[in-house]
């Protein structure tokens, strides 16, 4: 059985318990640890999402969900092969007002953060020498306690640096979200392929809505034009004659435009509905 690891707290947990109920997956109850599911041909084992990356590094487990971020900072032997499109942030420096505004102005500073390895890696990089102090959360507040000068942290919406008057400095050190991992240079374990390919689904069904609309023949060509789908749409002849229908599917942000512009060229009948599960 494909051995997985679930992150079981934390930013990305509840996103994705859901994407892999939505794969079809058993879920978990209470806060087991474990859940076997004999169906699916899966483990899935409930980590913290820091550890992952170690156990899929090690070998211990096959393929893991966690953060591009906490994946790096590991330093673990793993590598991402699919992105998620959830728990999206970026890896940022930040400092009082006056603190600096590159990278450069980071020298000799104590760097307070949670990340420890990727804040290393970044200042050996840049060749900035400056003293990295780990803590293990709440890194904002370390300045005002007088541990730090600067921190390096997540930042998803910007409230917390704002709420402790800090500044970002110089450009995004990452760009982060959930991804699936597995051993770097190793080949996927049985079940990976299909595991990939439900999550794949889930990922197009979210994206993407099923569109059907009638439209006389003659602007069927404009209209496939708007609708391509992602291969080719459905051309279906109707009953009323210079009449037909067509089904494709298109990018959910983009229904109501695409409804505006079909109605425009004379399309009627214009239905969305949603994908609730696919394998494209
Ligand atoms: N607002 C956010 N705060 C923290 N992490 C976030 C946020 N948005 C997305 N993430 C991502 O979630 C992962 C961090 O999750 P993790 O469970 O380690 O930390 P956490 O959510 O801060 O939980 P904890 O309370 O255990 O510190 C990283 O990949 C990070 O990029
Ligand atoms: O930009 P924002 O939307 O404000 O989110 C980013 C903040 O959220 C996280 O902290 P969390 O609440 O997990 O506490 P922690 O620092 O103890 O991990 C993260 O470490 C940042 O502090
Ligand atoms: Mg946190």
């Amino acid at each position: 059985m494909l051995r997985i690891a679930v992150p079981n707290k934390g930013s990305l947990s509840e996103a994705a318990g859901e994407m892999l109920h939505e794969a079809g997956y058993r879920q978990r109850k209470d806060r087991e640890l474990m859940v076997i599911d004999p169906d699916a041909g899966v483990e899935l084992f409930y980590l913290r999402p820091r550890d992952i990356a170690v156990y899929v590094g090690s070998g211990r487990l096959d393929i893991g969900i966690t953060g591009r971020d906490l994946l790096l900072d590991s330093r673990a032997d793993a590598e991402e092969i699919l992105p998620l499109g959830f728990g999206k942030s970026t890896f940022r420096f930040a400092g009082r007002p006056g603190t600096g505004s590159t990278l450069e102005d980071l020298k000799g500073r104590r760097i307070a953060t949670s990340y420890p390895g990727i804040v290393q890696s970044h200042l050996d990089r840049a060749g900035v020498p400056a003293e990295v102090v780990k803590l293990d959360g709440a890194v904002e507040i370390s300045i005002q306690l007088g541990v730090a000068d600067v921190i390096a942290d997540v930042v998803s919406t910007g409230t917390t640096l704002r709420q402790a008057g800090l500044e970002l400095i110089g450009s995004p050190i990452l760009e982060s979200e959930a991804v699936v991992i597995k051993r770097r240079d190793a080949d996927p374990a049985p079940g990976t392929e299909q595991f990939l390919r439900r999550l794949q689904g889930v990922l197009v069904a979210r994206k993407y809505v099923m569109m059907d609309y009638d439209i006389r023949a003659e602007r069927l060509q404009e209209a496939v034009d708007l609708t391509p789908g992602l291969e080719s749409p459905t051309v279906s002849p109707l009953h009323s004659e210079g009449w037909v229908a067509v089904r494709a599917m298109v990018p959910r942000e983009r229904t109501q435009s695409i409804m505006d512009d079909l109605w425009e060229i004379g399309a009627r009948a214009i239905l969305v509905t949603d994908i609730r599960a696919c394998r494209i």
